[in-house]
């Protein structure tokens, strides 16, 4: 089912969305159309709702009707296979410690997203090579367990490319790093909805992260007030 009202293609929209875990109404109406090249910042206190934002957007929990439109679909519209596949298409998703598998190596774990997806092996190891070159990982042996925080990072956003993703959804991504590796991975971050023409959607604590993103939230009672204008 395609969204009947979107004028500008938002690769997200979230349409007054709400969200009641118990007696605690933890999103209250949350409105944010977000476009391809596109990157939006979200901090907030502990505890205000942001995995839970991203786990709605993942179709995680399922958001109630009209409420989330990711890449034209409505996820509470989707189910099981066709959830699936949609988020694989066009979702990727970059965490704090990377989650990658720490026995593989860098171009391994990079093609293993696609050949998850079916992808042929010389072609998936072909562009996961093609990704970590970009990304700034290369002529490593050594295995990710083995790499550097930053490296990992990096290598964590090759892999989240790997599926040329309409939107990718990072939590904390620098949140593990120093500080000249967390600059210079939130450098290449930022970068990726330009070069790739997707989204970005980033969940942080970190100020100075959010201040690079082209829109910053605070998502606060519910709701995301807008920081540029409070600043
Ligand atoms: N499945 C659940 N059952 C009960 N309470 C939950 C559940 N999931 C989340 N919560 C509660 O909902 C609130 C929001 O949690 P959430 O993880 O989304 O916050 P957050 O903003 O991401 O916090 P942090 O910045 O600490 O990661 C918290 O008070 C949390 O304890």
């Amino acid at each position: 089912m395609v969204h009947p009202n979107v004028d500008a293609h938002p690769v997200l929209r979230l349409n007054g969305l709400s969200y009641s875990i118990g007696e605690r109404r933890l999103l209250n109406g949350v409105t944010l159309d977000l476009a391809s090249g596109e990157a939006v910042a979200v901090t907030g206190p502990s505890g205000s709702g942001k995995s839970t934002l991203l786990s709605l957007i993942l179709g995680l929990i399922t958001p109630n009707r009209d409420q989330v439109w990711v890449a034209g679909s409505d996820m509470s519209a989707l189910r099981g296979k066709r959830l699936a596949r949609h988020r694989a298409q066009h979702l990727s998703m970059v965490f704090q410690f990377g989650e990658l598998l720490p026995e593989l190596t860098p171009v391994e774990n990079v093609a293993l997203a696609g050949l998850l997806a079916g992808e042929p092996g010389r072609s998936a190891y072909e562009r996961a090579a093609g990704l970590l070159r970009e990304v700034g990982v290369t002529g490593t042996t050594a295995t990710t367990g083995e790499l550097s925080g930053g490296e990992r990072q990096r290598t964590a956003l090759a892999r989240a490319l790997m599926n040329r993703p309409s939107l990718i959804l990072a939590d904390e991504p620098t949140g593990s790093l120093d500080t000249a590796a967390r600059s210079s991975v939130a450098d290449l971050l930022f970068s990726l909805p330009q070069r790739w023409g997707c989204g970005l959607l980033v969940v942080t604590h970190d100020p100075s992260i959010a201040a690079r993103a082209h829109r910053h939230f605070s998502l606060r009672e519910g709701l995301l007030h807008d920081e540029q204008v409070a600043a």
